[in-house]
């Protein structure tokens, strides 16, 4: 029998070190099997001097179109805006992406083909959501129908493209207001930094066309909730999830721990869950 974990490392970077880049690089600074932390981007080296300080193992600091050249994975944890600049230098390289701005990913899917020419891979971590095992297993049959409902305190919402084109004032909410309802890229658009989870949803199941998703800005919530109901000939399911908010309060504190758990899984010798 061979052993997986007698090969080398994996060398991992990181773009980003925001609520997410953060915790991540922290844990593979202090180890996770088979994989190192090779090389960081960021945007502005000084604002990070204490965390880099800190680090057991420095990483090179490098810009975020060389980070393939360090790395066999390359994370993005960065807005949705650099996603094209972090992700198509790494898979024209045959390297794995890690993506976390999942929406941004819609408007480069492109970036999928690239990959698949050049022996690279596209790997979206469940992030802040739940359930994605059982929607890849379901989509492998026929799914009829996928609705989701969020729901995230004002905070969490505050300067969404959609708020602000449309001028709703959502800081002297008292009660709750339905936002937006439709589909899961109309979505993407008008909230690109509070539903990368309908479209992480979407992907894994019947596409951000037929995915629908409902956006409430909730002043009576303090966590970023998610309903899901899904509808397939194999099965019926519901699942919800209250994500507690990391410092950035669009962010849910598990989507950090989601990308750790997915790199765990990489060289892991055992393997739960699809
Ligand atoms: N898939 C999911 O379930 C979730 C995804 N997200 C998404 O993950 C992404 C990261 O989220 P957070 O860590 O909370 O954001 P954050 O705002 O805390 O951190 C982003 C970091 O990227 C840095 N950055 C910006 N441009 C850069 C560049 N060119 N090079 C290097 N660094 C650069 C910023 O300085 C900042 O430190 C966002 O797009 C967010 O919408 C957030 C929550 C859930
Ligand atoms: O953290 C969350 O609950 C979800 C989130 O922000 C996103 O999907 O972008």
């Amino acid at each position: 029998m061979t052993d997986q974990n007698a090969s080398s490392e994996l060398r991992v970077a990181i773009a980003g070190l925001g609520s997410i880049g953060t915790k991540v690089a922290s844990a593979l600074d202090q180890g996770i099997e088979g994989l190192a932390l090779s090389a960081l981007a960021v945007r502005d080296p000084a604002k990070h001097q204490a965390f880099l300080g800190g680090l057991r193992h420095p990483p090179q600091i490098l810009p975020i179109d060389r980070l393939g050249d360090a790395a066999d994975i390359v994370v993005e944890c960065a807005p949705s805006s650099q996603l094209r600049g972090i992700i198509e230098p790494a898979v024209r390289r045959g390297k794995s992406a890690v993506v976390v701005s999942v929406g941004g990913l819609l408007d480069n899917y492109d970036l999928v083909d690239l990959a698949r020419a050049n022996g690279g891979r596209i790997l979206v971590s469940t992030g802040a959501l739940i359930g994605l095992d059982a929607v890849n297993a379901a989509a492998i049959g026929t799914i009829h129908s996928v609705k989701m409902v969020t729901r995230k305190p004002i905070d969490g919402l505050k300067g969404a493209p959609f708020i602000v084109q449309n001028n709703i004032d959502i800081d002297n909410l008292r009660e709750p207001l339905k936002l937006f309802e439709g589909s899961a890229r109309d979505a993407a658009k008008g909230f690109p930094a509070n539903v990368n989870v309908a479209v992480a949803l979407s992907l894994a199941g019947i596409g951000p066309d037929r995915t629908q998703i409902q956006v409430w800005a909730d002043p009576t919530v303090t966590r970023n909730v998610h309903r899901i109901e899904v509808e397939a000939d194999s099965a019926r399911f519901s699942m919800s999830i209250e994500n507690i908010p990391s410092e950035n309060p669009k962010t849910g504190l598990i989507t950090a721990l989601s990308v750790i758990a997915l790199l765990r899984k990489q060289r892991a010798t055992l393997c739960v869950g699809t």
